[in-house]
């Protein structure tokens, strides 16, 4: 039996034991810190088994995946370190930042362990093991940073048992990875909250701007609602990468500030134009490290009842629905519900069955 337990089954850590909880040959353990949690991992059927000590979870494991938040993973390596690991057993980690973490992991002595950073680039603003899905790795990048001259049979056993997530799998070192990641996911956090704050500070004084900003405006900040643990201890890791991030943001606000000043429409032209060649140049049908919702849009009769029956029947057909809202203005966009899905396939199928029943949907 490959033991295989997992350190805070949360969002990620619920996650992966999904992908591998039922498979020929695996038992899944959960850690839990809280007594009240050890037994929802296991009514969930998320875990085969769930315990509160930490020996029992560690000791015998061939896989050990910690899942806490980030400020924490540190203190779980060391308490690792100092027991009588399985020889072989794989350690590995999912935060969010990986340099901190490779540079613990060097200077602890883990005996007949190896372990190996990674990081799967998938998640959302959800928290929790209720969030968990065993869909939520799929086509996402996975990012693995073993340490240089670490076992190559360690990495090849973490490297085939990450294939039950259907990720692909990065190879690359934690610097780098850190540097990247800063910019394309824990910047754009940074940047959700600091415009929330804004418009939350303006709305304190005329409560007209959260009214309009419905719509639009919640979706380009959905990622200001994550969790402020995680994305504390995420910002705390990656301070100095941040702070570099975040001088080359204000620089890039001034030059914009500076083209309104001079009133150089050219200059304002140019800056949408490049940025939209960039932005069209993105690989489309990937899977990023910030979750796209699918959005459909659909004319509905105005009579009473409606909208509950669209749901029961997406339900009916265990379509996955994230998200319901009816749009007031039509301005912008053609249509009065919006039906958002975190998956293509639930996107593609409510779309059929919408339109054989005769909506008028807007893809
Ligand atoms: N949220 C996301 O979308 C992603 C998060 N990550 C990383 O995954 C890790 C877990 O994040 P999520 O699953 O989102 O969080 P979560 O809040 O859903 O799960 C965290 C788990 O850790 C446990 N935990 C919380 N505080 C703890 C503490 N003080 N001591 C021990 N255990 C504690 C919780 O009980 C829970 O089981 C973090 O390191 C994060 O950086 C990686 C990829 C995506
Ligand atoms: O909510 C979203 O879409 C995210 O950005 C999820 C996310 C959060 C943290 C990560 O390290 C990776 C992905």
């Amino acid at each position: 039996m490959t033991k295989i337990a997992i350190f805070g089954v949360g969002l990620i850590g619920g996650s992966l034991a999904l992908c591998f909880k039922g498979r020929d040959g695996m038992t899944v353990v959960g850690h839990a810190h809280r007594p009240e949690s050890a037994a929802r991992y296991v009514s969930r059927g998320v875990v085969d088994s769930a315990t509160l000590s930490f020996e029992e979870a560690a000791l015998g494991a061939d896989f050990i995946f910690l899942c806490v938040p980030v400020g924490k993973l540190e203190e779980y390596l060391h308490r690792l370190s100092e027991l009588p690991l399985k020889d072989g057993c794989i350690i590995t980690d999912v935060g969010s930042t990986k340099a901190g973490i490779a540079h613990c992991a060097k200077a602890l002595d883990l005996g007949g362990a190896t372990f190996i950073g990674g990081h799967p680039m998938a998640g959302s603003e959800r928290s929790g093991v209720e969030a968990a899905s065993s869909l939520l790795f799929e086509n996402a990048y996975y990012v693995l940073t073993p340490q240089p001259g670490a076992s190559e049979d360690a990495y090849l056993a973490l490297h085939s048992l990450l294939q039950h997530t259907r990720a692909h799998i990065v190879r690359m070192d934690p610097e780098r990875h850190d540097e990247i990641v800063g910019a394309i996911s824990h910047l754009p956090h940074v940047i959700a909250v600091a415009l929330v704050k804004q418009i939350h500070d303006y709305d304190d004084e005329d409560s007209l701007y959260s009214t309009l900003a419905a719509g639009g405006f919640r979706d380009i900040t959905r990622i200001a609602s994550s969790d402020p643990v995680i994305w504390r201890d995420i910002l705390l890791s990656n301070r100095s990468v941040m702070l570099e991030l975040l001088q080359d943001w204000n620089r890039g606000i001034e030059r914009f500030m500076g083209l309104l000043e001079t009133s150089d429409g050219d200059g304002i032209q140019r800056a949408f134009a490049e940025a939209g060649d960039f932005r069209g140049r993105l690989p489309e049908r990937r899977k990023g490290i910030i979750t796209p919702l699918f959005d459909l849009h659909i004319d509905v009769p105005d009579h009473p009842g409606i909208i509950g029956r669209i749901a029961t029947e997406l339900g009916d057909r265990g379509i996955n629905l994230s998200n319901m809202q009816i749009i007031e203005s039509r301005e912008d966009v053609p249509g009065i519900l919006r039906l958002s899905f975190r998956q293509e396939k639930d996107w593609e199928r409510a779309r059929e069955l919408l339109q054989h029943q005769d909506y008028t949907v807007y893809v």
